[in-house]
């Protein structure tokens, strides 16, 4: 996250860190979102077939143990069936991960809310990225979890020729911009909305950013839009 500010400890207490194991030792890959007691939320291009995954709910300062970590291991991976990694700008780029046991809910593990199908988070509306991505391109990561609040960007706006342009589809939400932004390693986190019902809705799940520079001017950061996806989401999560 580019401008952002060390969040409240565990304030988010659905995001996750999604690690992958390289020889013997795990590290943070992408962010993900807890929906489900035995569900986490990413992006598919986090998935790199073959590869061994862990999922650490409870983080916060990734140098300190601080006894709110619980790890588990991923039974399965449901990645969506249209993503395809040599074409971001379809879409899809979402992935369900299924753990191996539930963690314990407490103050610093819980869930996030889904919206309704096709709801769209209004032009303004307070959105908070969330993520242990890069601090600035090519910078360094964080220990604590960063977030910042993003200004939702109109798709009407988004996809202007000098902004994503056809890049952007209606199934992603455009959010932040030049100053704030997510960044590399903030991958697969939630964009969270809070709703009418002052509850946190997950609205997005970070999916790209320009390929030059984390927060470019016209090239907000772009989300996979999970009201897109209820149906698909749902289905996946009473099926396996
Ligand atoms: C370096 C930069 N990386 C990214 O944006 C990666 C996703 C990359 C998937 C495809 N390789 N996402 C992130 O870094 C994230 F944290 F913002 F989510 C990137 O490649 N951006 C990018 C690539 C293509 C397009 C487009 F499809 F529009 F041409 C737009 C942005």
């Amino acid at each position: 996250v580019v401008n952002g500010e060390d969040a409240r400890p565990h304030s988010w207490p659905w995001q996750i860190s999604l690690q992958v194991k390289h020889g013997s030792r795990y590290h943070h890959t992408c962010g993900g979102t807890l929906i489900g007691p035995r569900w986490v939320l990413t992006a598919g291009h986090c998935i790199w077939p073959g590869d061994v995954y862990r999922v650490v709910l409870g983080e916060y300062d990734m140098s300190k143990q601080e006894g709110t970590e619980q790890i588990r291991d991923v039974l399965r991976i449901i990645v969506h069936p249209l993503w395809d990694i040599d074409r971001v700008a379809d879409g899809n780029d979402l992935a369900l991960l299924k753990l191996d046991k539930s963690p314990i809910m407490n103050d610093s593990v819980g869930l996030a809310c889904l919206p309704e199908a096709e709801e769209i988070p209004s032009h303004g509306a307070a959105c908070y990225i969330s993520g242990w991505g890069n601090l600035y391109t090519h910078g360094p990561m964080p220990d604590r979890l960063q977030q910042a609040l993003l200004p939702v960007v109109e798709y009407s706006v988004c996809s202007r020729s000098d902004w994503w342009g056809i890049n952007v589809k209606t199934t992603m939400i455009c959010a932040g911009g030049d100053v704030v932004s997510g960044c590399n390693g903030d991958s697969g986190g939630p964009l969270n909305c809070m709703g009418q019902d002052g509850r946190w809705y997950v609205q997005g799940v970070t999916s790209f950013v320009s390929s030059r520079t984390c927060n470019e001017v016209k090239k907000p950061t772009v989300f996979t839009r999970t009201s897109a996806f209820t149906e698909w989401l749902s289905e996946v999560m009473l099926k396996y």
